[in-house]
């Protein structure tokens, strides 16, 4: 398994280290680094530390931020940014920014497993400026283009 540079800037993470819960899991939960739970009300977005730095260091890695499905569909916590991106170079803490979009206030509880944190390839490019594309068979259709079914 390729390995990250990680540092643990709570020591409270130092025995949870992310890891995934099954062999097939894509996501590690990132948790909630506050030193009192925090009470987020309707509408609210709080920027959560999770207590750890990241340094991917290759450009063809990055990390994406994304919700945990449980509470953003029962609670309604998901993400302010709807998804976080981490670029490769990035040292900083990774943080959560946190919307209650539900109509019920949360209580997010100290070391909570709040979000998740999945590593993608990426490819980068170039732009090649033309005039005129080569034929596809979709063209410029799109938004339904296809039907409705
Ligand atoms: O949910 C997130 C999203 C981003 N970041 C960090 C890592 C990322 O590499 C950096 C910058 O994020 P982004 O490029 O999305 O934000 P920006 O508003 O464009 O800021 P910048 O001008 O720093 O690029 O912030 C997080 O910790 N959590
Ligand atoms: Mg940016």
């Amino acid at each position: 398994m390729k390995t990250i540079d990680v540092k643990i800037l709570d020591p409270r993470m130092q025995d949870q280290l992310p890891a995934y819960a099954t062999e097939g899991s894509a996501g590690l939960d990132l948790r909630a680094c506050l030193d009192a739970p925090l009470t987020i009300k309707p509408g609210e977005t709080h920027l959560i530390p999770t207590g750890l730095a990241i340094y991917i260091g290759d450009p063809s890695y990055a990390a994406m931020i994304l919700p945990r499905s449980g509470l953003g569909h029962k609670h309604g916590i998901v993400l302010g940014n709807l998804v976080g991106l981490i670029d490769s170079d990035y040292q900083g803490q990774l943080m959560v920014s946190t919307w209650n979009r539900g109509d019920t206030e949360f209580i997010l509880t100290p070391m909570d497993r709040l979000a998740q944190l999945i590593i993608v390839p990426v490819m980068r490019v170039g732009f090649n400026v033309v005039a005129d594309f080569d034929n596809s068979e979709r063209g410029t259709g799109g938004f339904g283009s296809t039907g409705k079914h």
